[in-house]
């Protein structure tokens, strides 16, 4: 696997990627962000998760400024959201729920159209697009049709199309959702190399408790808009054992808590209440017709 490279390196980057402070989005009645409050270092691995509708996406869009802030403020390396779109446009890639590859289009064009979008220099342009197929293992399958792509290669060339312009900070809208274990493992360990390979801070939402544990460095749960519990999965896993032991509802021969049973001990009965599990049929139905 190549990595990528072009990626600027930033001595003086300031050591917050994301800051969310008092961010509340409400559509209509409905409070999907609710004075939400976020840290993510530079160069963290960070987790979002938490139950369908908890407001990770909604979250997520406002800090890639596709949605406005309308209270609170989101700062990413220092600039404001609502105030610096265009600055913090240029410091992101972000990887949606919904598709982003156009199906009529080739690998190589899908990841070109970004490179313009994102104004990756003209005599740049090439190389950029060749060494973001590379780091996501498609040089191969470049110049076919994506309609003849797998779930799992779209999702890496949609990492493609999120790399092309070297961010350092990369967003992921549940980026496996829907893949088979193997194609899961290989998103995850393209996302990894390249953070490796260039520092690059990720923010990614997942139901998937096992990848959180596996490739989070810290995670946030959220519920109804705010995040309720903080940590590394570990710190996360032995709290809730305490909290356990405390209450002597867990015994010291009970084996830690999971990351999931945390994730319940959080949403509690908000999960059977708003009929979100954490590999909602929703989502998965949504990916399926994404890839169909
Ligand atoms: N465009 C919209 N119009 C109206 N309500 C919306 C819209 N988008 C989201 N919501 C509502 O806002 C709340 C938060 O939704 P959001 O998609 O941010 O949650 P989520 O945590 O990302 O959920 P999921 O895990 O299902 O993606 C939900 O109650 C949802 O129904």
């Amino acid at each position: 696997m190549t990595a990528i490279t072009g990626g600027t390196t930033a001595p003086d980057e300031p050591a917050e990627a994301v800051g969310c402070r008092g961010l509340t989005y409400t559509f209509g009645e409905t409070r999907a962000v609710d004075g939400l409050d976020l840290s993510v270092g530079a160069g963290e691995v960070f987790g979002l998760l938490g139950p369908n509708g908890a407001g990770k996406t909604t979250a997520i869009r406002c800090v890639t400024t596709l949605l406005p802030v309308p209270a609170g403020v989101v700062r990413v390396f220092g600039h404001d959201a609502a105030k610096e779109k265009m600055a913090v446009r240029r410091l992101l890639g972000y990887v949606p729920q919904q598709l982003s590859a156009d199906a009529a289009l080739t690998g190589r064009e899908n990841v070109s159209l970004f490179a313009r979008v994102f104004d990756v220099a003209r005599r740049e342009r090439a190389e950029r697009v060749a060494q973001a197929l590379a780091a996501v293992d498609l040089t191969g399958a470049a110049d076919r049709m994506t309609t003849t792509y797998s779930g799992g290669m779209i999702r890496r060339l949609e990492l493609a199309q999120a790399l092309v312009s070297a961010p350092r900070l990369l967003m992921l809208d549940e980026p496996t959702i829907g893949l088979d274990p193997i194609a899961r493992t290989s998103v995850w360990e393209h996302i990894t190399a390249v953070r490796r390979a260039t520092g690059m801070t990720v923010l990614v939402t997942t139901h998937y408790m096992d990848e959180a544990e596996q490739y989070c460095d810290r995670v946030a749960l959220m519920h109804r808009g705010r995040v309720h519990a903080l940590g590394t999965p570990d710190e996360l896993r032995a709290a809730l054992r305490e909290r356990r032991l405390a209450a002597g509802t867990a015994g010291e021969k009970d084996p830690v808590p999971t990351l999931e049973d945390v994730f319940r001990d959080v949403a509690g009965s908000g999960l059977e209440e708003e009929g979100g599990v954490f590999r909602d049929v929703r989502s998965t139905r949504r990916t399926a017709t994404r890839v169909g």
